[in-house]
């Protein structure tokens, strides 16, 4: 469903290049749910804005829903949904109007784009809501509509640009319902991005992790954590200094997964609820006091600063 090969953005900022997205490698197959998380100004919306060709590649190739990208963009647009971060109704016309006015811009009948609005309505659970203004909705309602929009044109592939951002938790979850039911019932090739990790982590079977402009990491979540992050054991022991129980530990794991932080170890292991006992026994036959023990199943969170040595919220604010 797209196969792209080093695609590069670049922008002018001030007479200085800024490297947007640099060599972005991506294949995507019919069917699949795929996250593209990372900071602000990682470059995932760059990078969906070429796929969707709103956007001129600096350098590289994509082919999107067949087609090329460069040599025959109209065919990649008849074939994709695109929805922004912007609200892609205008306040004029009523809800329902909006979308017959989209269904007309693909070149349906007047007949064919009113059927086509009614079942997308129907879709997005907003038949109640279409004789409304968009700027009478809800943040959660508008958005469902700018979904209604992408999908006039009975798209194999969906792009989502911040889905979710700024809606409060329950019009989170009742988008992510709605996309999760398209996937289901209509078999909707689905990218989005995201910042929220925990919405990647449940939502998508593959999360691209974007940072500068490159992608650093591709894989379903639990093979991420599992690889690059594992689950850590956090063993606090009786007496203040806890460095024999480091050193206890060290022989088990290798040295380099062990946290000494006052009288608590952490551990970094493949599978925590198993290690642990191991863990208690060695400290028991070297003496050592455990008072408690914990374990903690990574996240992706862990996997970004696994990765690139800063958590996503520091990556977020500098
Ligand atoms: N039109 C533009 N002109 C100049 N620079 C741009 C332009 N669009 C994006 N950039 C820059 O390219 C980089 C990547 O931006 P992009 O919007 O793709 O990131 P992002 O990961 O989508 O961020 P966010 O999560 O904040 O939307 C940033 O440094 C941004 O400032």
């Amino acid at each position: 469903m797209i196969h792209a090969r080093g695609l590069t953005r670049r922008f002018m900022v001030k007479r200085r290049p800024v490297e947007a997205v640099r060599g972005l490698d991506l294949d995507v197959e019919p069917g699949q749910l795929v996250a593209f998380l990372g900071p602000n100004g990682a470059g995932k919306s760059t990078s969906l804005r070429m796929l969707t060709t709103l956007l001129p590649p600096t350098s590289g190739t994509a082919a999107v829903a067949g087609h090329d990208i460069a040599t025959s963009p109209g065919a990649v647009r008849a074939r994709i949904g695109y929805v922004g971060q912007k609200n892609s109704a205008g306040d004029n016309y009523r809800v329902r109007d909006e979308l017959i006015t989209q269904g007309r811009g693909y070149g349906m009948t007047r007949h064919d784009a009113r059927r086509r609005a009614d079942e997308v309505l129907d879709l997005l659970d907003l038949t109640p809501l279409a004789d409304r203004k968009p700027n009478t909705l809800s943040g959660g309602q508008r958005r469902r509509l700018d979904i209604a929009m992408g999908l006039v044109n009975r798209p194999a592939l969906l792009f989502l640009d911040e889905p979710s951002t700024g809606l409060d938790p329950h019009s989170r979850a009742n988008i992510w319902e709605h996309v999760l039911r398209l996937r289901a019932e209509h078999r909707t090739t689905l990218l989005f991005t995201t910042h929220y990790l925990d919405e990647a982590d449940s939502m998508a079977e593959r999360v691209v992790v974007i940072d500068h402009g490159r992608v650093i990491a591709d894989g379903t979540a639990q093979q991420l954590k599992a690889d690059l992050a594992g689950d850590h054991i956090n063993i606090t022991v009786a007496q203040p200094d806890a460095a024999p129980a480091a050193e206890a530990a060290a022989r088990i794991a290798s040295p380099d997964a062990v946290t000494l932080d006052g009288p608590s170890i952490k551990v970094r292991v493949p599978r925590a609820d198993s290690a642990l006992p191991e863990y208690l026994r060695a400290f028991e036959e070297a003496g050592i006091k455990a008072i408690a023990a914990e374990t903690a199943r990574p996240t992706l969170d862990d996997v970004f600063l696994a990765l690139t040595g800063r958590s996503l919220r520091e990556a977020e604010e500098s």
